[in-house]
């Protein structure tokens, strides 16, 4: 054990990456346990402009990002989902690894925007259809140990071996997030539009056209300051627990959320996923919270939109593995803020099935999109009235044998300097009605808002 790579002199270091015959070399040690968020904080004081957090929610592995060796950007429709795979295959063939344990290697964080048909705003030009990255540092915390991975280039400049190695010499810092500035002003954007929209689709599921269609909606915050992302997501750690934490950050513009809701996961050939949809708030008190819940196992117009969630991955499994499970009815999964119909699912893989097959099969399931897809998505786009994003779309990791997870990005937001642009959407169906839907989306923004010090507007 090393307290974080302290003892490498910049010889040792040379002699590593000069003697790789190939494009890239990547190494991996044992550490000593380190609080992955002052991993994370460190990135900034070594000037680092990108960097990625990332824990599931059982909190059996985190993985924290600094600095990147390798960037895969592809925009439009066309293949990003084949373009990342067959591009980190690529990044493989082209890396010496030198790793003692199985687990511990390089791995490739990213995500996806949730439709590259739809315009891009102004507030997402940034990010792209699909954009993911091989970090030059990454930290991974498994089962209380720590692993320190660096990837770089064998034609590295001497600056970013000199920039690694400060990143270590500032490890011991104690680290002090910024305190969270005050609101300044809050915009509810087009609530009118929105109810509008959730009742044209409504009118539309009655004709028939389409069964289940998710509406969303953005609300934008500014503060006093600059909104540190360190502080954030200390606090999400805190409220959120049984979450996915994730954070993307890229010259000084982060996605960050925490979403009860996987995707996929993928280890060895078991597959793992999640029917989540159908929702209602937590109780004052235990019996309310036991009454509303048992409510949600019975309310008929929850069940539906749980339903069509269910089917259809219960179809995307069946099609990619050999067997399957899936319980015969949903169960709670209860939030800090919400509780949710729950559905877990699990596979064994077909041979040559990858993750992000799964993961180009599953999105949009019908808790983001709806039921058909295709039309669910056409009256999104042309209704909704504004870019997802990255929001409700895939965002996860893969490691070098092909595991990996991703979680469904909900109950997050964009942050760019002093402004937080939050996101929360909700299942329409034909019993759906406007006023509530619009107070489920209040719901669901919650999370985000508490960790941002937001009480009552
Ligand atoms: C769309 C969101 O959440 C999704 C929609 C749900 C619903 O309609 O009940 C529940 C969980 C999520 O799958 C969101 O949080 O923004």
């Amino acid at each position: 054990m090393t307290t974080l790579f302290q003892h490498k002199t910049k010889e040792q270091w040379d002699a590593i990456i000069k003697t790789a015959c190939t494009s890239f070399v990547s190494w991996s040690e044992s550490i000593s346990l380190v609080d992955p968020l002052q991993f994370f904080y460190l990135a900034e004081q070594s000037g680092f402009k990108t960097r990625f957090y990332w824990s599931d929610r059982n909190n059996e592995t985190t993985y924290v990002g600094i600095g990147c060796t390798y960037t895969i950007v592809v925009n439009g429709n066309e293949a990003r989902f084949a373009t990342v795979e067959t591009e980190w295959k690529r990044f493989i063939e082209r890396t010496t690894i030198h790793s003692n344990k199985t687990s511990a290697g390089p791995i490739l964080f990213g995500g996806f925007s949730f439709d590259p048909l739809k315009r891009k705003s102004e507030q997402w030009q940034h990010f792209s259809d699909a954009t993911f990255v091989v970090p030059t540092v990454l930290l991974t915390v498994k089962n209380g140990e720590a692993t320190v991975t660096i990837t770089l280039p064998s034609q590295s400049e001497e600056g970013e071996i000199v920039r690694v190695q400060q990143l270590f010499t500032y490890s011991d810092d104690p680290f002090f997030p910024s305190p969270l500035p005050p609101l300044v002003r809050c915009e509810e954007r087009g609530k009118e539009e929105w109810i509008k929209a959730v009742k044209q689709v409504i009118e539309r599921i009655r004709l028939g056209e389409f069964a289940k269609v998710v509406l969303a909606r953005e609300e934008r915050f500014a503060f006093a300051d600059r909104l540190d992302v360190v502080a954030l997501l200390e606090r999400l750690r805190e409220q959120q627990p049984m979450s996915y934490l994730f954070a993307f950050e890229q010259d000084g513009r982060c996605f960050i959320g925490a979403s009860p809701e996987q995707l996929v996961k993928k280890e060895g050939t078991v597959c793992y996923s999640t029917c989540l949809a159908g929702s209602i708030r937590r109780g004052k008190t235990i019996q309310e919270d036991e009454e509303l819940g048992n409510w949600l196992l019975q309310d008929e117009k929850n069940l539906q939109e749980h339903q069509f969630v269910v089917e259809m991955i219960k179809e995307a499994m069946a099609e990619m593995c050999d067997t399957i499970d899936i319980s015969p009815r949903p169960q709670l999964l209860k939030m800090r803020d919400i509780q949710h119909l729950y559905t877990p699912v699990i596979g064994e893989s077909r041979r040559n099935v990858s993750l992000v097959s799964l993961v180009e099969r599953l999105h949009p399931t019908p808790a983001l999109g709806g039921t058909p897809r295709e039309t669910a998505l056409e009256t999104i786009r042309a209704l909704e009235p504004l870019d997802r994003g990255w929001y409700a779309a895939p965002i996860g990791w893969i490691d070098t044998f092909g595991n990996g997870e991703f979680a469904v990005a909900i109950r997050s937001g964009l942050l760019q300097g002093n402004e937080a642009i939050l996101f929360a959407g909700c299942g329409v169906v034909g019993d759906s009605d406007p006023a509530s839907e619009y107070e489920e989306t209040k719901v669901k923004l919650k999370p985000m808002l508490s960790a941002l010090g937001v009480k009552k507007r």
